[in-house]
């Protein structure tokens, strides 16, 4: 396995030159993304990278100012029509990172389950529904006789971030766009949480577009990772490829940001001086920047 999607295969969401400019600034800049059935891209940069920003063109919370979105290849860049909103907001759903804020705090777990099957499956009839949502809650290994009638006050981080997961699954999407989904969650659960979304990425063949800050995240869940920074793709590719031989010093930097006492990568990473260099071309950001196109930055030796 080379990290890479079978050849051949199509993907579900695909973006072309993704361009988003807020007045002279611009927060995404041509970003090519294409996201494949059962597979996570994990979207990876620091703050004010860009990366919500790209999570909301996808989800047409925000229109792009340039470039084009592909869905099941389909052309959705602009989406006229309240009918295509919604049938493409039920086909790319979205988890966020406040899996709180996410909830309505008067109502309880059956009730955020029942509303989007009710819509979704108009097909079923009571008794069919509270399956469903059963069903739902055992996706996303919570048990249903303990959770039902739960409110989101009562529930752990980690608990209403698997609601907010169940709700999403609830339309059947073919896309999940999750927007730091655990970075809110006590360290101890998020492991497990992540489990959760690479077990039905797998067993429901959803394609995957994982934000993080977090690199080691992206090594856990994600086949592909795409380095975002300061709005602009630098790299992409294969995780472990990306991990294990970082071409741009930007992605060297996220690395070397990971904490050495639980470094998942193994020994052999020693990138503290680097980081120091890499950040001090970030902050005279002439010296880290494309001098031509696709041409970059001087690296520290
Ligand atoms: N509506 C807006 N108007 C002007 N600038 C914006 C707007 N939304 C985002 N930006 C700017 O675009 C840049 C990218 O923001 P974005 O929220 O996409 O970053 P991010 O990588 O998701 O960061 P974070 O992890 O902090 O959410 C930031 O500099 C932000 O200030």
């Amino acid at each position: 396995m080379n990290g890479l999607p079978e050849p051949g295969t199509a993907p579900v969401l695909e973006t072309r030159g993704l361009t988003m400019r807020f007045g002279s600034f611009t927060a995404l800049d041509g970003a090519d993304l294409a996201l494949y059935p059962g597979r996570a891209l994990a979207l990876v940069g620091e703050s004010g990278s860009g990366k919500s920003t790209c999570a909301k063109l996808l989800t047409h919370v925000l229109t792009a100012t340039g470039g084009h979105i592909f869905h099941a290849g389909r052309e959705v860049t602009r989406l006229s029509g309240r009918k295509a909103l919604l049938a493409y907001r039920s086909a790319v759903q979205m988890v966020f990172q406040d899996p709180f804020a996410a909830l309505n705090p008067a109502h309880d777990v059956g009730h955020h389950l029942s509303r989007p099957l009710a819509l979704h499956r108009p097909d079923l009839d009571a008794a069919g529904r509270r399956a469903a949502v059963a069903g739902l809650l055992r996706a996303v290994d919570l048990d249903p006789a303990a959770t039902l009638r739960k409110f989101p006050h009562e529930m752990s981080g980690g608990q209403r971030q698997r609601v907010n997961l169940a709700r999403a699954l609830a339309v059947n999407p073919s896309v999940i766009i999750a927007d730091e989904p655990t970075s809110m969650l006590d360290v101890s659960i998020r492991l497990s949480v992540l489990d959760t979304f690479r077990d039905l990425k797998r067993e429901r063949g959803i394609a995957m577009l994982f934000i993080t800050h977090d690199i080691a995240t992206a090594r856990y869940v994600a086949e592909e990772t795409a380095v975002i920074f300061r709005g602009r793709i630098v790299e992409r590719g294969p995780t472990a490829q990306v991990i294990d031989n970082p071409r741009h010093p930007y992605t060297r930097l996220l690395l070397a940001a990971v904490p050495e006492v639980d470094c998942p990568f193994g020994a052999g990473h020693s990138l503290a001086p680097l980081a120091a260099q890499v950040r001090e071309s970030i902050q005279a950001p002439g010296t880290l920047w494309e001098v031509s196109p696709g041409h970059w930055v001087r690296q520290a030796a």
